[in-house]
């Protein structure tokens, strides 16, 4: 189990990480999504002593990491997959992490076996590719069997079969009952891997929920209609006890029934549709919401094909995710009822430090 209280780090003026409070817990993936420069790893650093907190404490399994005798059997974390000597072997490389912390070294080759890389164990780790070297850092982090594992970014340079296998590794880590901690910038590769969600903008807490609460309070389904007879639909539509949105070019956005029914219910009054399409809102796009007012840079952003961010190396610059759209009931309105602001309902009470 992985504590934070109250962790905070400065740098001068700069607030990275402000009074994170939260518990990873073990037996699932708990994805830690936030913007670029959000403070995932920075709080990375202090969780593994390589950062010291300004105020506030992070624990491993009740202790801190300064404490723990033989900290690799306690936890194993992949922060930036370049660390590694390129003039050593990958084999030679786990082999001298194992003996510096009295590791048996048959680990190394269980460990190479896991990831892929028996094969190119005797090569040199500076020919590696960004994938491979993703690999052999998952290696070093599983060296000493750690109940905890901590990935930064770990689908970084991966390709769509690498990024399928990491993914069922780390389900498969959580189910043998270890607390597995993922940090990430994508919304959709998480909702693919995590049980748990901590979501965090400008160093604070914006959401600490299941996986599973984050997707049914977002993925919001309604129905879209454009007609050139709107007054006439609308009150039909008011009339049958439907809610209707207008959205910025004019449709009307319905929730809570089907496209079906309201087909039937213009068809009825003889009135003409344009346009009846079910809509589903995008957890990218729910993220992006939660996370707009916390993103620190806005860059012309490259995206795949599909209109997901595109992966780029560590310490690379970055993807950064654009404004969003304004929700269905424009500018300054809340997409949800009730006019909560998104991720608000998600805020963790403990934490004392909502935005
Ligand atoms: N050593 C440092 N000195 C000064 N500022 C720092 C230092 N390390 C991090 N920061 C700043 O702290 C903030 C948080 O950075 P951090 O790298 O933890 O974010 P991140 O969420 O991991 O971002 P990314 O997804 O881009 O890696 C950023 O504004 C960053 O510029």
């Amino acid at each position: 189990m992985i504590e934070l209280q109250g962790l905070t780090k400065r740098y001068g003026d700069k607030t990275a990480v402000d009074h994170l409070t939260f518990t990873v817990r073990p037996g699932v993936v708990t994805g830690f999504l936030g913007p670029n420069g959000a403070g995932k790893s920075t709080t990375m650093r202090m969780l593994l002593g390589l950062d010291s907190p300004t105020s506030g404490d992070v624990r491993i399994d009740g202790r801190r990491y300064a404490q723990l005798s033989e900290p690799l059997k306690h936890i194993g974390a992949l922060l930036d997959a370049k660390a590694i000597h390129g003039g050593r072997t990958a084999y030679n490389h786990l082999l001298c992490i194992a003996q510096s912390n009295r590791i048996p070294s048959h680990r190394v080759g269980e460990v190479l076996e896991t990831v892929g890389l028996t094969a190119v164990a005797r090569k040199r780790s500076k020919g590696f590719s960004l994938g491979m070297g993703q690999r052999l850092g998952i290696a070093a982090a599983l060296l000493g069997d750690p109940e905890i594992l901590m990935f930064d970014e770990p689908v970084n340079g991966l390709d769509p079969e690498g990024i399928h296998w990491i993914r069922n590794l780390m389900k498969g880590l959580a189910a043998q009952g270890r607390t597995v901690f993922v940090s990430s910038h994508l919304m959709s590769e998480m909702a693919l891997t995590a049980e748990h969600l901590i979501v965090i903008g400008r160093g604070r807490l914006l959401a600490d929920t299941s996986m599973a609460d984050f997707i049914e309070k977002n993925s919001r389904s309604y129905v879209r209609v454009r007609t050139p007879q709107p007054e006439q639909l609308m009150d039909v539509l008011t009339a049958a006890g439907h809610t209707v949105v207008t959205a910025g070019d004019g449709a009307f956005e319905i929730t809570g029934t089907e496209a079906a029914q309201l087909g039937e219910l213009a068809a009825q009054h003889q009135l003409v549709l344009h346009e009846l399409s079910p809509q589903r809102a995008s957890l990218e796009e729910a993220f992006m919401q939660l996370t707009a007012e916390s993103v620190e840079y806005h860059a012309h952003g490259a995206v795949t094909p599909g209109g997901e961010p595109m992966p780029v190396a560590p310490g690379q610059p970055q993807w950064q995710p654009q404004p969003p759209p304004q929700p269905p009931g424009g500018p300054g309105q809340p997409p949800q009822p009730g006019g909560q602001q998104w991720g608000s309902q998600w805020r963790n009470p403990g934490s004392g430090k909502g935005r």
